[in-house]
């Protein structure tokens, strides 16, 4: 295999004559730039110029409409093609905090590459990723979030662009890389960045803002961006005495970056200083379109557009890490569970919380109740008891979801992106991996319930109200995590989705007023409902031969003397329907990951235009 080291074509990246609008606001006009293999390439500009925006093109993730286009060594950039030989890193870490540093090379690369592609090969690449990014020294450490503290800010962008340097992209862009570092690790990762793409021959796009005047030094090529516009667009040697012909030298003991950034920034403070400086950028774009440096950039366009041979052309796959044939499904799907079990076993507090959230309840359901009694007048504590054990388990459920989900849906988005895999695969892998905790908690929860408070106590009927139990508990989670495919706030979905628990509960169970006694519309709408088919096995499974006795002192009538005589009456057909009941809502239960599945579909096609 050869090595990544040794790069035998000349890469480039070139931009020809990009406009990009996005809802009627035109955000980039007419961008070319030039930059060749080993190179650093920084835009600068104001915020708001469109420097994210234009990598955004580049990377074929921008939503809006782009007019011109990229290209690698003189081939058209598609999304194909930039998920093959291109990388993107975010502004912001979106990282597993319990997982140590190579582990999340390691999932990483198990991600990018083949099946087919060895153990042993993946610990390699990871390895040699870990010392092109400096990391070697807290390969073993953990990442670290919110939290639980970990690697440093600066670490954590490594590890970051470690992760999308495993394929060895030809083109690296990294949007704010040097944001929130002190300038010291700023510097640090800047030549770290600039000598993996003079060793590797990488080409290599950054924003920045600000940058030390030492960090100057690190940049090939200079892009200043203002308005949508470059004002200059060249070689980093060449800025200074660039605008000095232009009449505007730079100060003695100014940062250059600084300065000629400023000069190319709108001054919105009032009418007059908007115009000047409007007016000012304007010229500073004309000149440059006349300048040589422009001509000399766009005849390097050409010339890549030119050579871009058959034989260029595919060699720029021939790199043994190119992501030519993505893992298969069980693969992905391995990893997948994997990596969200291992991050869920190492954080204790969220392991807790799925494991004894719900059981904890059970106890206090024992204190509340202590033991139930086999007369008539037990029927109320009955009747209420049924109506906990259907409306807790799916909220507790939602609860889950909301806390636990929204990282990995994070992590999710970014990586689909990234082309790693698709909503199928990880949603199959988040439901497969919390089902064991579901298992366990709904036990606990049902053993305390069932043997602790006094439910008939045969091992058939114990095994009904867990399979119920879970069930609901399950669909809760799955519908959160739906509901989470929709809005981009887990807020909003854990209001809607108690919402819907409430009411279905209210509505279906049958526990709080009577099915018959509601109007028709509800009456009829509970045969859409979960809970009328779980109420009802929860029901017949517990007065189903439960005889009730009637105290001789009481004053209330003996209404009934067994559990029969109150099914016959409110739910007649329970205990003959138990088996269609639990098979419609096990149905449901499916139907909920369906749902999940179809909207995270089309979310993803809609590119993450959330609310
Ligand atoms: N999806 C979008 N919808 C509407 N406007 C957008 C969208 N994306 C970007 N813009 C607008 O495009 C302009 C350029 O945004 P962009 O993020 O590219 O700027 P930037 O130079 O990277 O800024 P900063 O340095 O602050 O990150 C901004 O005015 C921004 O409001």
């Amino acid at each position: 295999m050869r090595s990544p080291t040794t790069p035998t074509t000349e890469y480039s990246l070139s931009i020809l004559g990009v406009s990009y609008t996005i809802k009627s606001r035109t955000i980039l006009r007419n961008i070319s730039l030039y930059c060749g293999g080993g190179n650093i390439l920084a835009l600068l500009g104001n915020s708001g110029s469109g420097k994210t925006s234009l990598l955004d093109v580049v990377a074929c993730r921008a939503e809006g409409r782009t007019v011109g286009g990229a290209f690698i060594n003189g081939r058209l950039v598609t999304p194909e093609l930039f998920v093959k030989r291109g990388a993107y890193v975010l502004q912001d870490d979106q990282l597993l905090a319990h997982l140590t540093v190579k582990e999340t090379l390691t999932y990483t690369a198990r991600l990018k590459f083949a099946g087919a592609t060895k153990n042993i090969q993946v610990t390699q690449r990871v390895e040699q990723v870990l010392n092109e990014i400096g990391l070697k020294h807290v390969a073993d450490s953990k990442v670290g979030g919110a939290f639980k503290r970990g690697i440093s800010g600066g670490e954590k962008r490594r590890v970051s662009i470690g992760c999308q340097l495993l394929c060895d992209p030809v083109v690296l862009l990294l949007d704010e890389p040097t944001t929130g570092l002190d300038s010291f690790t700023a510097n640090r990762l800047v030549t770290n960045l600039s000598q993996l793409a003079k060793q590797y021959n990488k080409v290599i796009v950054m924003t920045i803002h600000q940058p030390r005047s030492d960090i100057f030094r690190l940049f090939d090529h200079i892009g200043i961006l203002s308005l949508g516009e470059l004002v200059y667009m060249g070689p980093s040697s060449q800025l200074v005495s660039y605008f000095t012909d232009l009449g505007y030298s730079c100060p003695h003991y100014a940062n250059p970056l600084d300065h000629y950034v400023d000069l190319a920034s709108v001054d919105r403070r009032d009418i007059v200083r908007e115009s000047n400086t409007t007016a000012r950028v304007r010229s500073l774009h004309g000149s440059y379109l006349n300048s040589n440096i422009f001509k000399d950039t766009l005849s390097e366009v050409h010339r890549s557009a030119a050579t871009a041979s058959d034989l260029e052309v595919e060699s720029i796959f021939s790199n043994p890490w190119t992501y030519l044939d993505p893992p298969g499904f069980a693969a992905t799907w391995a990893t997948l569970f994997s990596r969200m079990t291992v991050n869920l076993i190492r954080d204790k507090p969220s392991l807790l919380m799925r494991i004894f959230q719900f059981s904890c309840f059970s106890f206090f359901l024992w204190l509340f109740i202590i033991r139930l009694k086999k007369n008539q007048e037990s029927m109320q504590d009955r009747n209420g008891l049924f109506h906990q054990l259907v409306s807790v388990p799916p909220y507790v459920g939602v609860l889950n979801a909301v806390a636990l989900f929204p990282t990995l849906r994070t992590t999710f988005r970014r990586e689909s992106k990234d082309g790693l895999y698709g909503s199928t695969v990880f949603l199959f892998a988040y439901f497969v991996h919390i089902l064991p905790f579901h298992l366990i908690s709904t036990f606990i929860f049902t053993a305390v319930v069932h043997w602790g408070i006094g439910l008939q106590s045969e091992m058939f009927r114990f095994g009904r109200v867990w399979a119920v139990i879970l069930l609901l508990h399950f669909s809760g989670e799955v519908l959160a995590v739906a509901l989470m495919g929709v809005f981009k706030n887990e807020a909003v979905a854990n209001s809607i989705s108690g919402l819907i628990f409430v009411i279905g509960g209210l509505m279906g169970s049958g526990f709080v007023r009577s099915l018959e006694g509601m109007i028709d519309v509800l009456k009829w709408s509970g045969w859409i409902n979960i809970f009328k088919y779980t109420s009802e096995i929860i029901v017949a499974n517990e007065l189903n031969g439960l005889n009730l006795t009637c105290s001789i002192n009481s004053t209330m009538p003996c209404l009934y003397p067994n559990g029969n005589l109150y099914l016959s009456i409110f739910y007649p057909k329970a205990v003959k329907c138990m088996a269609r009941n639990f098979i419609v809502s096990f149905s449901y239960m499916i139907f909920f990951c369906v749902l999940a599945l179809i909207i995270f579909k089309i979310t993803k096609i809609r590119k993450s235009r959330m609310i």
